[in-house]
């Protein structure tokens, strides 16, 4: 009888003994995992809602980029209940999009779209299908003409029925055109010749920051960057906002200045940090018709008109606060064309 409660209390001491072994080697297991597995820090998310109180709904491209300034470039966010990684500033963006583009390289694929899409086209798809509509859609904008003659003539053409439906409303005449393009067409390959225009339209398309979070990419392994643990399928934006205005690489981020893009000669440079078409494997596709799309649109139109607020209004009282959609967008508001020929 004796024997046996030995036995038993031995028993309930090993027991004892391997439960306290288990429970320390899981702890400690568990807080080496948490070590090597050091995710994106971020604001600390509430049940469901997540970080949402945290972001201006009508600027949420712009709270991300004050929460990088807290957070660091590499940092999380849960939107209601989904955890985004959201990567911030021109270098961790590119090291990311470009140094890591196979990792950061998929899209984040939404159920409703995906559904419609049925995983085919460009934007919402990944793998050999995504790769084949890409290399299809690059193929057949390069045959349709894109940065060639017959696209530019389509666009000269719109630019056209633009201009009638300004002449419509008897424009005035008001300033003289602009000496460096003078009276003819203005072509593609003027823009070379056009440094300050060139300049112009980049400044404009670095401020205004039209796709400021670029689409959401999704990871496509696990990856660990910049010492944080990533895990595969994790949302990234990467937030081209802190690119556009990188306090780092643009002498007056938040003014519009077309001197960023211009040297002491008045000559038009190329800057890294102008990333509004995203890059690596997922940039713009469109980059090249868009490019040339903007510089005659712009171009045609400033050459024949001269754009001022409606009477009674100052520059300083039009309200150029954008819009959020897909997109951000000017909202609405009233402008007069003058002829200028
Ligand atoms: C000023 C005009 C435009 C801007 C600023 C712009 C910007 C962008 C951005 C930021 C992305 C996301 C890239 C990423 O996921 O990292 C994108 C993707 C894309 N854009 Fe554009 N875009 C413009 C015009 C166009 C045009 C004209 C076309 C069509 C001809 C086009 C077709 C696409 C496609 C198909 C994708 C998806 C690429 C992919 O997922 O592989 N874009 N664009």
């Amino acid at each position: 009888m004796e024997l046996l409660e030995v036995l038993h209390s031995l028993t309930s001491v090993t027991l004892l003994g391997a439960v306290i072994f288990l429970l320390v080697l899981f702890f400690f297991s568990r807080s080496r995992n948490v070590e090597q597995r050091k995710e994106p820090p971020g604001p600390r998310p509430l049940p469901l809602i997540g970080n949402l109180l945290h972001l201006d709904p009508m600027n949420p491209h712009i709270t991300l980029w004050e929460l990088s300034k807290k957070f660091g470039n590499v940092f999380t966010v849960y939107l209601g209940p989904k955890k985004v990684v959201v990567l911030a500033g021109y270098k961790t963006v590119k090291q990311a999009l470009v140094n890591n583009a196979d990792e950061f390289g998929d899209r984040e694929l939404i159920p409703i779209l995906t559904e419609i899409s049925q995983e085919h086209g460009i934007i919402f798809a990944n793998g050999e299908s995504w790769k084949e509509m890409r290399r299809f859609a690059l193929t057949t904008l390069k045959d349709f003409g894109m940065g060639k003659k017959i696209s530019e003539e389509k666009i000269i053409d719109e630019c056209q029925n633009l201009m009638e439906v300004f002449e419509q409303y008897k424009v005035q005449l008001q300033e003289e055109l602009s000496s460096v393009i003078g009276n003819r067409q203005v072509r593609v390959e003027d823009r070379k010749n056009l440094p300050y225009t060139d300049a112009v339209i980049h400044e404009i398309q670095r401020l205004a920051n039209i796709v400021p979070m670029s689409l959401p990419h999704t990871t496509s392994q696990d990856i660990t960057f910049q010492g944080y643990f990533i895990k595969k399928g994790t949302v990234v934006y990467p937030l081209l906002t802190s690119v556009l205005w990188d306090e780092t690489e643009w002498e007056t981020p938040l003014s519009f200045n077309p001197s960023h893009f211009l040297d002491k000669d008045g000559k038009f440079v190329k800057r890294d940090a102008f990333m509004p078409f995203s890059a690596g494997r997922r940039a713009c596709v469109g980059e090249s018709l868009a490019r040339m799309e903007l510089f005659l649109f712009f171009s045609i139109l400033l050459q024949h008109y001269r754009f001022t607020p409606p009477p009674g209004v100052t520059e300083d009282e039009l309200d150029l606060t954008p819009t959020l959609g897909f997109t951000l967008n000017p909202s609405p508001h009233q402008l007069c064309a003058h002829s200028r020929v």
